[in-house]
């Protein structure tokens, strides 16, 4: 039970430690405030005209939740199961590039604040700070995923799976909404093209030659590469970046074991759904086969709440995780994901749901007018 004001938060002694956190979108004021404005841009951006990546946050807007009364429960369980592993709250770290542009300990501060929390840092392909690293870096331990771009290169993209399992990534994501790199204004106005000396895709180093290969995106890849990602690992796979219900059906009938609904944050097709409006009928599409995931535009607690009704087992953050990680560190990473669990809580409290599965698909009235 809380006691009223459940709210009230006591005024700050001097300390080190950092300043309360209200909301997530304050990160973000804060983390502009101190990073590179070239680098921000590369974080904050997306494709075209930005239509989709704005729409992933606006879409929540459209979506209101019904909530149940009187139905006690107490103490809220927020744990959920993937891939046989209890998670202690279905929010992820989705993965996201050169995290040592927005902080110098990059991901090594990101895993230990996820290994703090319990949760699964996915790690990007083009982290700045090699899978070995993250993976020793949190202690407890933080559970890794590893994301691929598949490269043309099949021995090379072979040798970066072992790479990811023998550093203990339990499950990979592969990332298929890539097939060539979306065309981002504010990076070409910018001029960003290198990242600065000594940060570096650690994960691209040739193992023979030593040398970092450049990120390939391939606009072969088909459905046969992923039966041939199937052959060459026993880790679980998600597809990431499924907006389409064809091919969250051809997922299931290729042995994929999750889908990850995803427009990459709005930075490869401008112009495609929010990902939360392209949730329900891929949700329709799977039929409980596989479990289905979502990122794009997560900033509140019920943003979470509403993509679990209607059909998400966990979704993903991005760029809070970025914003967080360069205005606070790894504190601020631990803050996000503190305040996002203690926001889904509270939201569950207030809908009458105590486990995430009691969230269910009429508690959201949708195409409310905004
Ligand atoms: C700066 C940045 C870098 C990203 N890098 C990757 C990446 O390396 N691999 C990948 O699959 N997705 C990448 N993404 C996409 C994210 O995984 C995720 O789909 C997206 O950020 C979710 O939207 P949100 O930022 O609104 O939470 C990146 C996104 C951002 C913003
Ligand atoms: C630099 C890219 C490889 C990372 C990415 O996926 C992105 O920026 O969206």
């Amino acid at each position: 039970m809380s006691s009223v004001p459940a709210q009230a938060t006591p005024r700050r002694a001097a300390t080190a430690d950092p300043p309360p956190l209200y909301r997530v979108d304050d990160l973000e004021a804060e983390a502009r405030r101190r990073l590179d404005p070239v680098h921000r841009d590369f974080f904050a951006g997306g494709a075209g005209d930005e239509r989709t990546l704005r729409a992933n946050e606006t879409a929540f807007d459209g979506y209101r939740i019904l909530p149940r009364v009187l139905r006690g429960g107490g103490e809220r369980d927020l744990r959920i199961e993937l891939f046989g592993e209890t998670l202690p709250m279905p929010v992820l770290v989705s993965p996201t590039a050169f995290h040592r542009l927005a902080h110098p300990q990059g991901e090594v501060a990101t895993a230990r604040a996820v290994g703090a929390a319990g949760t699964v840092m996915v790690v990007s392909m083009a982290a700045t700070t090699p899978i070995e690293a993250v993976a020793g870096a949190a202690d407890p331990p933080a559970r890794l995923w590893f994301q691929l771009y598949p490269q043309p290169d099949l021995g090379f993209t072979a040798s970066v799976i072992r790479r990811a399992e023998a550093a203990g990534c339990r499950a990979l994501v592969v990332t298929v909404d890539s097939p060539v790199f979306g065309r981002r204004d504010r990076d070409l106005r910018n001029g960003f093209l290198d990242l600065p000396p000594g940060c570096r895709c650690e994960n691209m180093r040739d193992p023979e030659s030593g040398r970092v290969r450049d990120i390939v995106m391939d606009a072969t890849l088909d459905w046969a590469r992923i039966e041939w990602l199937r052959e060459t690992t026993r880790l679980p796979i998600v597809l990431k970046g499924i907006l389409h219900p064809a091919d969250a059906r051809l997922a299931v009938e290729h042995g994929v074991d999750a889908v990850l609904v995803s427009n990459h944050g709005g930075r490869q097709l401008d112009g495609a759904p929010a990902s939360v409006d392209a949730l329900p009928a891929v949700v329709a599409a799977v039929g409980g086969r596989i479990p289905v995931l979502l990122d794009g535009g997560i900033r509140r607690g019920t943003d979470i709440l509403a993509a679990l009704a209607l059909g998400a087992v966990a979704v993903g953050i991005g760029r809070p995780v970025v914003w967080a990680l360069a205005a606070r560190g790894e504190p601020g990473v631990r803050q996000l994901l503190d305040l996002l669990r203690a926001e889904l809580a509270r939201a569950m409290t207030l809908a009458g749901a105590v486990r995430p599965a009691d969230l269910t698909r009429e508690m959201i009235l949708d195409r409310v007018p905004v």
